[in-house]
């Protein structure tokens, strides 16, 4: 525990109240007040959540500290009340406590299902459905019709998600609900539960935790294992594999070199959909928010994409890679508007020392990305939405600068940041050229809302609504 019964130094924090510690200091939007404790306390900050002790880290170089030089430490996940029940006991890759079978099992998912060969597999499934959103916001954009982007973004990656793993649209699919489900878990997950600060406690069940929970993890189970069947039995008409067909033959074939079988086929199907569902969606409204809100980005970025791809076709995958505009677009956005501003929180498996300070083994280590991202001392005017500053610098998004780190760092890092970050340049390059966007009920530019809602995906608290105009020449 961290107190002052322990005689190292532990990292400094505000006082805390008995029992409840520094709970009562998290609102609505817990990376926003992590924030601003920490510009009093430091980059180092010690708090203690009902019973556990937490650190939070808020600089490139804290940062650093624990996801390089000491990253074997810190790559655990702490016990997660709602991922026990939903998660298949933490056996999947997010919230899996590190070990022997959870190396494995990452390793296999970076290998087989999110590599470089998988996804350029599935090109051809993200140009169809890209293209049927360009149809309908053509037909929206005849009618002078407002969309909801936000909506529509969440429906195409959902699509294209539910396409890559389990081979069919969600809107084909006889299991209704099944999203509902799936963002219901995805916000029990992701809230801060009381039975995880209080694990002696839980058995009070203060929230209704563990009801709702074997509820959702039933509906959960039973469809993937509707979806299992059936494609064992479609196995022989099946030819381009998605997901499921590719786990299922590693678990029929022994390749995977450990024990394998169909919970743990479950597990990972329920990662893929969880982390994929609307990761690269939310993303993408962030980015065309902020190009709402700043039209001369919007026409700079359009003159880039007119420049490489032409007024008379779309933009394609193999564009991306010219367009050097829209990756600084897209990294500013993804500073100022991190999907996970507290990232997955990490867990130490032995105390160690952060910068002459103490930390215990089995403390939370929160990554407050949303505050490295505005850290005044690394980037100048960090509120302001300018996606100059990565003109001519050596900055990306990978892992390797811990002054930006939306996707993580390390041996925890996004597994699917390469298909993320593919699905979020076509899809922005797409809307920007193929329309230009006006805001409904003469609202100004500046006026665009930024509230976000807070939760495993931060999104943003209001849809983004605007209307599209048809831009190319030929469609
Ligand atoms: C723009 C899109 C995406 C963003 C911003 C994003 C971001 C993140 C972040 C911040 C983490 C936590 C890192 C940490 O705790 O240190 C994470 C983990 C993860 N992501 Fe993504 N992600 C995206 C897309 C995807 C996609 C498309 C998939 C797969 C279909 C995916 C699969 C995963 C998995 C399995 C983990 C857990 C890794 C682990 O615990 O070892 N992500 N992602």
């Amino acid at each position: 525990q961290l107190g002052p019964r322990n005689k190292k130094r532990l990292p400094p924090g505000p006082k805390g109240l008995p029992i409840l510690g520094h709970l009562h200091l998290l609102g609505k939007n817990p990376h926003r007040d992590l924030y601003r404790l920490a510009r009093k306390h430091g980059p180092i900050m010690g708090l203690r959540l009902g019973f556990v002790p937490a650190v939070v880290v808020s600089s490139p170089a804290a940062a650093e500290l624990v996801l390089k030089t000491h990253d074997l430490i810190f790559a655990s996940r702490p016990t997660n009340e709602a991922a026990l029940y939903i998660a298949y006991d933490q056996r999947d890759i997010a919230f899996g406590r590190y070990g022997p079978f959870w190396r494995d099992m990452r390793k296999l998912c970076t290998l087989k299902l999110l590599s470089n060969l998988k996804i350029s597999q599935f090109q051809h499934m993200r140009r169809a459905e890209v293209g049927l959103l360009v149809t309908s916001l053509k037909r929206a954009a005849v009618s002078r019709e407002a969309v909801d982007l936000s909506a529509r973004v969440a429906e195409l990656n959902g699509d294209m998600n539910f396409l890559m793993v389990f081979g069919k649209k969600y809107s084909t699919m006889e299991e209704k609900g099944f999203k509902d489900v799936i963002r219901e878990s995805m916000e029990i997950v992701g809230k801060f539960n009381l039975a995880d600060y209080f694990p002696y406690v839980g058995v009070l069940n203060l929230q209704g935790l563990h009801g709702k929970v074997k509820r959702l993890s039933k509906i959960f189970d039973g469809i993937l294992e509707e979806i299992i069947d059936d494609h064992m039995k479609k196995k022989q008409q099946q030819e381009a594999a998605d997901i499921v067909d590719t786990l299922m033959e590693i678990m029929e074939s022994g390749i995977a070199g450990f024990d394998f079988d169909r919970r743990h086929v479950k597990a990972v199907l329920l990662d893929m959909i969880i982390a994929g569902m609307d990761t690269s969606s939310t993303a993408l409204e962030w980015a065309m928010s902020e190009l709402m809100k700043h039209p001369t980005v919007m026409k700079k970025l359009q003159q880039e994409v007119e420049s490489v791809v032409g007024l008379d076709q779309m933009v394609e995958e193999s564009h991306l890679d010219k367009l050097e505009y829209l990756d600084c677009v897209v990294k500013e956005s993804m500073r100022l508007h991190p999907v996970a501003p507290l990232l997955i929180p990490h867990e130490s498996m032995e105390d160690c020392e952060l910068q002459g300070f103490f930390i215990p083994k089995r403390a939370r280590v929160i990554m407050n990305v949303w505050a490295i991202g505005r850290d005044p001392d690394v980037w100048a005017n960090p509120d302001s939405f300018a996606p100059e500053r990565f003109v001519g610098s050596e900055i990306d998004l990978r892992g390797r600068h811990f002054e930006l780190i939306p996707f993580g760092s390390g041996r925890r890092g996004c597994p699917g940041l390469q298909l993320g970050l593919t699905v979020v340049k076509l899809v922005l390059a797409q809307l920007v050229h193929c329309f230009d966007w006006e805001l409904t009920d003469g609202m100004k530019a500046g006026e665009v809302d930024m509230a976000e809602n807070f939760g495993l995906v931060t999104a943003r608290a209001k849809p983004l609504v605007a209307v599209p105009i048809c831009r190319l020449r030929k469609y």
